[in-house]
């Protein structure tokens, strides 16, 4: 008993973990291409966690190919701290458990708390998470909604972050914005939260499909839209135009740069897609470089473009100082690429503390399936707010999820079924999982890709 809510004390025991190497051929139409990403095959380290009853966990990662046998080797390096253990007495202490998995004396070297083993860290948390709202038989967001205050806290490891928000802060938060809880929640249910398209700007469709899509996007209610840019000014600026005059100027247009410049260079190429009127430019620089974010964000301020970050951000600590530093207009955590639900939490307690909008970033393989549930949390019980927020929309593997998002005239509609909407259809998981799948083994065999079990590579195990 927490407060007047009650956790059931399942006593259920973690019976095992599996994992999956799970990647889809989204390279061979060119989805998810950038000026650095240029043949993503969207792919996700899947893990199933057991319990001794029949509620299971499902959570991911998510990677673009090629690497994803390293996270799903983490995963298996780090589930003997997850088997065995009990349910409840994870999510009776869930920061002391976070900080166990995240501080093994001998694995946090090869982070701590970034990379590849962070990466795997999430999948696993994550899977609790769905574990734990499957539990509670609600969807995550409602899961987190529903919690008292200091539950919810409770799950987030504070060291490292104290020096900005701290526990009694983040409560106080929480308890500042109860009222009006259950109007937004009907707001969530009913409307939804506003997202933007990226699915009509990948950098290597052709400017006729660019240009459909934009149409259709519009036509679907879609008012913001993100394209790829960075690799050539004029094919940009040409691009923006394009999409400028399909879109009009009444609505958002966002760019994206995917980490390829320098900091001078940076700016240079903005002044010159200013014209276009930018809302942010996203990843302009090395997403670890903060004082070289600080340095742009200052120089395009005048322009009326902000700086949008965080889809490589490695943990709360960076986070942290993007925040501190001013180097982030627009803070774009990602379910996948810190350590889980536990961790993102407290990145949106600095963004309110500090007055930074969070819009997620949520590509493929779901990512837009989670990320929603945070950011509707995040209307009803944090900020309370969709002023200058959207959460990312691409039209990409929803359909091997078994609980896919529901996009409503451009709104995401708060999920309805328990868990954090991350269970993969099995036949998808079947034929997609690499490189044994029976998707897989049809491509090898018409030479789409090469297969590489018959190269000298690591490929993971059949199961
Ligand atoms: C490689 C990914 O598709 C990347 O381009 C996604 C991204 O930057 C975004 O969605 O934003
Ligand atoms: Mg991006």
């Amino acid at each position: 008993m927490f407060g007047n809510t009650m956790y059931r004390d399942t006593g259920l025991k973690i019976r095992t973990l599996h994992v999956r190497d799970i990647r889809f051929p989204t390279s061979l139409g060119s989805h998810g291409s950038d000026a650095m990403h240029v043949d993503c095959n969207y792919s996700c380290t899947y893990v199933i966690i057991y319990t001794e009853g029949d509620v299971e966990g499902h959570g991911l990662t998510f990677t673009i190919g090629h690497g994803n046998e390293i996270v799903v080797a983490a995963v298996k390096s780090l589930s003997p701290l997850v088997v065995g253990q009990d349910a409840d007495q994870i999510f009776n202490d869930f920061a002391c458990f976070w900080r166990k998995l995240t501080s093994d004396s001998q694995l946090r070297w090869i982070g701590p708390e970034k990379g590849v083993i962070h990466l795997a860290t999430a999948a696993i948390i994550n899977a609790l998470w769905d574990l734990w709202a499957n539990l509670q038989q609600k969807p995550l967001w409602k899961l987190l909604v529903d919690m008292e205050p200091e539950k919810l806290v409770s799950t987030i490891d504070f060291r490292y972050i104290s020096d900005v928000v701290t526990k009694e802060e983040a409560v106080a938060m929480l308890k500042a914005m109860e009222t009006g809880k259950e109007e937004r929640e009907e707001q969530m249910k009913r409307v939804g939260y506003p997202a933007y398209t990226t699915q009509a700007g990948w950098l290597g469709y052709s400017n006729e499909h660019v240009k459909t899509l934009c149409s259709q996007y519009l036509a679907n209610g879609f008012t913001a839209f993100k394209v790829k840019v960075g690799q050539n000014l004029e094919d940009d600026r040409r691009r923006c135009t394009m999409v400028r005059k399909i879109i009009g100027w009444d609505n958002k247009l966002m760019v994206d740069a995917n980490q390829v410049w320098d900091i001078e260079q940076a700016i240079e190429w903005m002044k010159q897609l200013a014209e276009f009127k930018p809302l942010w430019i996203e990843e302009p620089t090395s997403p670890d470089d903060i004082l070289g974010h600080a340095t742009i964000s200052k120089a395009l301020k005048p322009l009326g473009i902000g700086v949008a970050t965080g889809e490589m951000c490695c943990n709360r600590v960076m986070f942290k100082q993007f925040l501190q530093a001013r180097a982030m207009q627009y803070c774009q955590i990602d379910s996948c690429r810190i350590g889980g639900v536990n961790e993102v939490l407290s990145v949106y307690f600095m963004a309110k503390k500090l007055g930074v909008p969070v819009c997620p970033h949520a590509g493929g393989v779901g990512l837009c399936e989670m990320v929603q549930h945070l950011q509707i949390f995040d209307y009803i019980c944090l900020t309370g707010t969709t002023e200058g927020r959207m959460i990312e929309y691409t039209n990409q593997q929803h359909e091997h999820f078994e609980n896919p998002i529901k996009v409503i005239h451009a709104h995401y509609i708060a999920p309805k079924m328990p868990g954090y909407s991350t269970v993969m259809k099995p036949d998808s998981v079947e034929a997609y999982e690499y490189p044994h799948g029976s998707k897989w083994q049809e491509m090898f065999a018409k030479g789409l890709f090469p297969d590489p079990t018959k190269q000298n590579v690591f490929v993971c195990p059949a199961k």
